[in-house]
């Protein structure tokens, strides 16, 4: 049926119900994309740990049947040298419903252009979901980590980020520059014989999509507020429209009412009748307040390219992004990805820390409803850390910790599971 991809014989795929629920079997078929760099170290190790932690709270009733399918350097080893991003991994990635994805490399400046962000924009991946929580004994920076613990939506598929963009010098960019000069009257390109370009398209409804799942979230995991984060006053109709149409999207989807004429807005929780508070705060100002007042935030919406920028400041206030897990998800289809990236240094050699993968695979066996595996991965992931037995991200920041390669992290991870 596939040209390279072997479907195991011991599976049945996850399904989506009418009302976009999941039907998954006990015996699930996952695809995975190893990724590039360190992929090929922590993919393994996240895989014996998921098996484990499933095996450990199913006793062999249920089992994850692991199906590898292409994307990056590997996927042109085996499809051949041009081919990043392969028909049939996407075919796959839609029809199964659920997976998993290692790093994958974009080079700087030329060359392919983000294989990760294609795989959000062919699969509308819109929302970008990254938890940030302190695991007790982690080194941070921070005095008092474990007052960070916020959820980032960052929106997934527009934004700078979508990568239109003309090269200096090229046939495109004289065209635009000539449109906005002659025909838009734009005299703000300072040097327009040499400049490249890019758009930032931001829409309404792409806003409303990720604010109005923002905001379910809160109501549905009792959480106190959603701030969206944007530069808004410099980029009005752009960061300033994703800021005004979320307030909108609260007053209007929500019943959310002003306080003190706005614009910060609150409405009851239907669930629980606790207030949340629908505020915002401009992007450089936030990424102070989170290191000086992290407790004030709970859930953040933000556009693509600040999302990326806090996604990483927030992880580094809780250890780093070698534990920073997420998700990329539509309202059927969802990809687990670590927040991190190839980290090429370090690439074959056994020594990154696998942590980051594997909290979104307990994300993932979450979104699954297996929640006993999901909760002893945390267990075992908190275990590990007190033991002090941690790889060398945490151990160079550790008193009297012992180093483990990233494969030795998994094994600890597993031993604590008793
Ligand atoms: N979703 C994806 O697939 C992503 C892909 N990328 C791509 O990855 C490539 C490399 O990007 P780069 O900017 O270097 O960012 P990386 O996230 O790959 O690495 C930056 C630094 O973060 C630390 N780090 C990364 N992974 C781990 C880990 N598992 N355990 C512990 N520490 C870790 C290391 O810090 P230290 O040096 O202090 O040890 C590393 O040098 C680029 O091609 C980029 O486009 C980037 C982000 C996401
Ligand atoms: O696509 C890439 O290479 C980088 C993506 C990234 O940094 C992210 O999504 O956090
Ligand atoms: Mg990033």
């Amino acid at each position: 049926m596939y040209q390279h991809i072997k479907v195991p014989a011991d599976g049945q795929k996850i399904t989506v119900n009418a009302d976009l629920t999941l039907s998954v079997p006990d015996h699930p078929v996952i695809p995975y994309i190893e990724g590039d760099g360190t992929g090929a170290d922590i993919t393994p190790v996240m895989r014996k740990v998921v098996d484990a932690a499933v095996a450990r709270a199913y006793g062999g009733s249920r089992k994850i049947s692991w199906m590898e399918i292409y994307a990056g350097e590997k996927s042109t080893g085996v499809y051949g040298p041009d081919v990043w991003l392969p028909a049939e991994t996407l075919e796959v990635l839609k029809d199964y419903v659920v997976s998993i994805k290692g790093p994958l490399t974009t080079p700087v400046g030329g060359g392919i252009r983000s294989l990760n962000v294609a795989l959000r924009q062919e699969l509308d991946l819109y929302v970008c979901l990254r938890p940030v929580r302190y695991f007790a004994g982690v080194p941070s920076p921070l005095k008092q980590p474990d007052k960070t613990d916020m959820v980032i939506f960052r929106e997934n598929s527009e934004d700078i980020y979508a990568g239109i963009e003309w090269a200096e010098g090229s046939e495109g960019v004289k065209k635009v520059i000539k449109f906005l000069t002659e025909e838009m009257g734009v005299r703000k390109i300072r040097f327009p014989e040499t400049s490249g370009l890019g758009l930032k398209p931001v829409s309404r409804e792409g806003t409303e999509r990720l604010v109005r799942k923002a905001i379910q979230y809160a109501i549905d995991n009792d959480k106190p507020s959603v701030t969206l984060v944007h530069k808004g006053n410099i980029m009005k109709y752009t960061e300033g429209g994703f800021r005004d149409w979320g307030y909108a999207l609260a007053q209007k989807e929500f019943g959310a009412e002003l306080i003190d004429g706005g614009p910060w807005c609150k409405f009851r929780n239907p669930r629980t009748g606790r207030e949340i508070t629908i505020k915002d705060s401009i992007a450089d100002a936030f990424l102070q307040q989170i290191l000086l007042r992290p407790a004030e935030y709970s859930v953040i919406a933000t556009l693509n390219l600040n999302g990326d920028y806090i996604s990483d400041a927030l992880a580094a206030q809780v250890g780093g992004i070698g534990i920073a897990p997420g998700a990329n998800m539509s309202d059927s289809v969802a990809m687990f990805e670590a927040t991190h990236g190839t980290a090429p240094k370090y690439a074959g050699k056994d020594y990154v820390n696998p942590g980051s993968l594997i909290l979104s695979a307990e994300m993932m066996l979450r979104h699954m409803g297996w929640t006993e595996a999901s909760d002893l991965i945390i267990r075992a992931m908190e275990k590990a850390i007190t033991s002090k037995k941690v790889t060398y991200d945490f151990a160079r920041l550790m008193e009297g910790a012992t180093q483990v390669s990233c494969s030795g992290f998994g094994e600890v991870m597993i031993e604590q599971m008793g």
